[in-house]
């Protein structure tokens, strides 16, 4: 049996009801296949997958709280430091009931690869808890963030591991989070990132991810001989992802149609207007179906939809595996030329097959989302030498790390005769950096 076959086998056996995680190992190994067979006899000796696919150290923790009624709720924390070969552990904490430790490791193994490819120092790691933002209270938000930071606090530094946002996690649960940290460890340091402007955040952070997201798809289409401008698009999801991408496309000449939250999606022919958008989700964290007062000519559909609408380019940005198999033969079949991945892990493996075999631009989301942790990287810097940079740079520096990373995943598909595979061309040139960085530093 081949080295990669084996080491698929063991994940498996060894983390038994943890699919998510199987099937995000089993995507960068497989693509890995080539590499890991030209240097087959040293990574067996060195057990170097065996060690890449095991994370460092893993926290899981009890998080009581008590609620508006007085009713003590108990939810399950969770921290995955999965690997620091280059840097301090970097990702994010995702506050939704669906999280599991097998989501968090599947999260975190992501964000290795992501994290190398950004080019900047900073290892994969990620977080979360089961805890439902959803309905809450801002005091009931506040007790659940300060209860989970009191646990959380002993495990993270700001040269350590730096936590962030992801979903239900956004800039009033980093700020509580915050507040925690330095209330008790007596420590004003960058921590976290994704924090509020006026005590050390970064501007340009909120936008990263889906300004990223089409800095890296207008190049990848330029790439291809083909141009964003007058392209329509679906967009998924309605959280900081979704609306970001959704501004940068239209402002770089692209119409989103479509945009969508776990109960149902919008249709609008004119193209989704953002103000609303904001507004509906940032400012009154409303559902999807206030749209129609925004804009009477659209429409509301329960239930899921966005990839059965006729576009030219799809940008899933809610959540993994919300972009099955039927979703990539109706893209394919209405003519759809790209789709890359604002998500961690939307697009099924299935679907994902299908979509390259069919000819469509596929760029993976640890590529293709990864503007926002470098832009975290970039708060961390500035956090570090105590400045602020003015939009304009961190946005520049995001879209000159967007475009490298095009470039660079780009060349090590073809370098391994891949040419056009970005899921190969992504999870190699991640892994190059960081098994340099684990062999120079010997079995640890
Ligand atoms: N926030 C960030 O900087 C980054 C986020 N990501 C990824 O982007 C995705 C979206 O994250 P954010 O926009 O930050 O979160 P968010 O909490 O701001 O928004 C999440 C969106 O996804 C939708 N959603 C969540 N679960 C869903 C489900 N089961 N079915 C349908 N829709 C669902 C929500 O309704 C919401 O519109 C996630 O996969 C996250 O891991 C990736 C890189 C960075
Ligand atoms: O900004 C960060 O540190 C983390 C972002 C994140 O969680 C991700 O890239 O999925």
């Amino acid at each position: 049996m081949s080295y990669v076959d084996e080491v698929l086998e063991r994940v498996v056996a060894k983390n038994p009801a943890e699919p998510e995680f199987h099937q995000a190992v089993k995507e960068v190994l497989e693509s890995l296949r080539v590499v890991v067979e030209a240097n087959e006899e040293k990574f067996r000796k060195d057990a170097l997958l065996e060690r890449l696919v095991e994370p460092e150290r893993q926290f899981k923790f009890r998080v009581p709280w008590v609620d508006d009624k007085g009713q003590v709720q108990v939810n399950t924390g969770y921290r995955v430091q999965f690997n620091s070969a280059i840097g301090p552990y970097k990702g994010g904490l995702r506050l939704h009931p669906s999280v599991n430790l097998g989501i968090i490791k599947f999260l975190g193994f992501e964000q290795i690869f992501k994290n190398s490819l950004t080019g900047l120092p900073i290892g994969g790691g990620k977080g979360g808890s089961d805890f439902d933002p959803k309905g809450k209270s801002d005091r009931e938000v506040m007790a659940f963030c300060q209860s989970f930071m009191t646990e959380l606090c002993k495990y993270i530094g700001a040269d350590t591991d730096v936590p962030a946002g992801d979903i239900g996690t956004g800039a009033r649960e980093i700020g509580y989070m915050f507040g925690q940290y330095k209330r008790i460890r007596g420590l004003y340091e960058g921590v976290l990132t994704g924090k509020g402007l006026s005590y050390g955040g970064s501007l340009a952070r909120t936008e990263a991810t889906g300004y990223g997201l089409l800095y890296l798809t207008e190049e990848l289409l330029k790439i291809n001989g083909k141009d964003l401008k007058g392209m329509t698009a679906a967009v998924s999801g309605s959280g900081n992802v979704a609306i970001y991408a959704t501004e940068k496309a239209q402002q770089l000449g692209a119409k989103v149609v479509t945009v969508s939250d776990s109960t149902g999606w919008v249709y609008d022919p004119e193209g989704i207007d953002v103000a609303a958008l904001k507004e509906i989700k940032e400012v009154n964290r409303a559902r999807l179906t206030e749209y129609k007062k925004y804009r009477p000519n659209s429409e509301y559909h329960e239930g899921r939809g966005v990839w059965s609408v006729k576009v030219d380019l799809a940008l899933p940005c809610a959540t993994q595996n919300e972009l099955h198999l039927e979703d990539a033969k109706q893209l394919v079949a209405n003519g759809c030329v790209a789709v890359c991945e604002g998500a961690n892990m939307p697009t099924t493996y299935e679907a994902t097959q299908y979509l390259q075999e069919n000819g469509v631009i596929f760029a993976p989301g640890k590529a293709a989302n990864a503007g926002g942790v470098a832009t975290s990287a970039l708060e961390m810097s500035q956090n570090s030498e105590r400045l602020s940079w003015t939009f304009e740079e961190v946005d520049a520096k995001l879209k000159d790390i967007m475009v490298n990373i095009c470039h660079n995943m780009d060349e090590a598909a073809k370098r391994y005769g891949m040419e056009g595979n970005y899921v190969a061309g992504a999870n190699i040139a991640g892994f190059e950096k960081v098994v340099d960085a684990m062999t120079a530093q010997g079995i640890v």
